[in-house]
C-alpha cells in the first residue's frame, strides 16, 4: 500500500481521527498500540491496497458494498465475517460475489479473537478460497510468525463453520448461565457440531472442512470461552440478565437465517431451532428445555 504498511478504513472520521491521534482503540482493544505502519481514514479514496480485508458485521456487509463496492473493485477481497445474510441465505463470499461478480475473493476464518490476534498470540486460521494460485498468495502475504494460515479450497464448508458455530455458542451459553451443568454444555456441542455438519454436508460443503479449524475448532473456542460475545449473550439469556444490544451477536441472526434453510429442506436441527425461538422471544428457556429432552430417542 502507498500509504504505509496497512491502511485501516472506518466510516467515522472523528473516529478516524481519533486513532490516528491517540493511536489506540481504547474502546475495542485497550492496551493495544496500533502498529506504526498502520493509517487511519474514512476516505475510502485513501484505501488503495491490493489486498483489503472486510471485517464488518454480516448483516451490514451488503449495505457496505452497495455504499462502496465500486471502489474496491479491482482489489482482492477477503471477507472475514461469520454469518449468513437473512436476505440472500448466503456467506459473506457469496455476498461479495453477488455484489461483485468477477471480484478475486477468500475468506479469512477459525478460532481467533481479535485480542488474541492484535496481541500476537499464536493463532491459526482458515484461508479459504476457490483459486488455489490466489489462495496461495493469499497466505504468503497474511501469514505472520504467529498467524499460520490454513489453505483449503471449499469455501462454502468454511463459510457455514463460521457462521454455525455461533449458533452452538449461544445454546453453550445457556447451559451456562441457567446453571445446566457442564455435561449438558459437552452434549450441546456434540449435538450441534452434528447439526452443523447435517446442514454443512446438505449445502455442499466437504465433511473434513468442518472438522477443521472454520467449524469445530471455532466451535471449541466460541463454547468455551467468555471472551465470546455468542457465548456471553447465551449465558445471560440462560440467566434472564440484560445484554447490550449494541454489541454483535452474529449468532442472533444466523440462528434465524439456518433454522429457515432447514426447514426448508426438511433437516431436523433442534438446537438451531430452539436457538431460533428464544433469541426471537417466541419460547421460553423451560419450554425449549423441555422440547429438547422430549424428542424421541434415537442413534448417534
Ligand atoms: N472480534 C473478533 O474477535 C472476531 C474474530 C473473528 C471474526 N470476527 C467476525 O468479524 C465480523 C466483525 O466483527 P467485529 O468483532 O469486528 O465487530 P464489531 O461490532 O466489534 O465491529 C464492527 C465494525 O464494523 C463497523 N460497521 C458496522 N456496520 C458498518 C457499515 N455498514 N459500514 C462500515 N462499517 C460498519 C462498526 O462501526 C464497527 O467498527 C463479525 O462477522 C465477526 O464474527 C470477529
Ligand atoms: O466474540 P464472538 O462470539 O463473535 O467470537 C469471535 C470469533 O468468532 C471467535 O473465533
Amino acid at each position: 500500500c502507498a500509504l504505509g504498511d496497512a491502511t485501516l478504513w472506518c466510516r467515522d472520521p472523528a473516529q478516524a481521527d481519533a486513532l490516528n491521534q491517540m493511536r489506540e482503540n481504547s474502546v475495542k482493544l485497550p492496551g493495544v498500540p496500533l502498529p506504526e505502519g498502520v493509517i487511519v481514514t474514512s476516505d475510502m479514496a485513501q484505501v488503495t491496497a491490493a489486498i483489503v480485508l472486510i471485517a464488518i458485521p454480516m448483516q451490514q456487509t451488503r449495505p457496505f458494498l452497495a455504499e462502496h463496492g465500486g471502489a474496491l473493485r479491482d482489489t482482492t477481497l477477503v471477507a472475514c465475517s461469520k454469518g449468513i445474510d437473512l436476505e440472500l441465505m448466503i456467506g459473506p463470499v457469496g455476498v461479495i460475489r453477488s455484489v461483485l461478480r468477477d471480484a478475486r475473493v477468500a475468506l479469512l476464518t477459525g478460532p481467533s479473537f481479535a485480542d488474541d490476534i492484535a496481541r500476537g498470540l499464536p493463532t491459526a486460521l482458515t484461508l479459504a478460497c476457490a483459486d488455489k494460485a490466489l489462495g496461495m498468495a493469499l497466505q504468503e502475504q497474511l501469514s505472520t510468525p504467529n498467524l499460520r494460515l490454513y489453505r483449503n479450497s471449499d469455501v462454502v464448508g468454511a463459510e457455514l463453520g463460521g457462521a454455525l458455530k455461533n449458533v452452538i455458542a449461544i445454546a453453550a451459553g445457556v447451559t451456562v448461565g441457567a446453571g445446566l451443568g457442564e455435561s449438558a454444555r459437552a452434549a450441546l456441542m456434540a449435538r450441534g457440531y452434528a447439526e452443523m455438519q447435517r446442514l454443512a454436508l446438505t449445502l455442499g460443503a466437504q465433511p473434513d472442512t468442518l472438522a477443521g479449524l472454520s467449524g469445530l475448532g471455532d466451535l471449541i473456542l466460541t463454547c468455551g470461552s467468555e471472551k465470546s460475545r455468542n457465548f456471553r449473550y447465551g449465558v445471560a439469556l440462560g440467566s434472564g440478565a440484560a445484554f447490550d444490544s449494541a454489541t454483535t451477536v452474529e449468532g442472533a441472526a444466523t440462528a434465524r437465517a439456518v433454522a429457515k434453510l432447514a426447514k426448508a429442506r426438511g433437516l431436523d436441527m433442534p438446537i438451531t431451532r430452539m436457538v431460533a425461538a428464544l433469541v426471537e422471544g417466541l419460547i421460553t428457556l423451560p419450554e425449549a428445555l423441555a422440547a429438547l429432552l422430549a424428542r424421541p430417542l434415537t442413534d448417534e
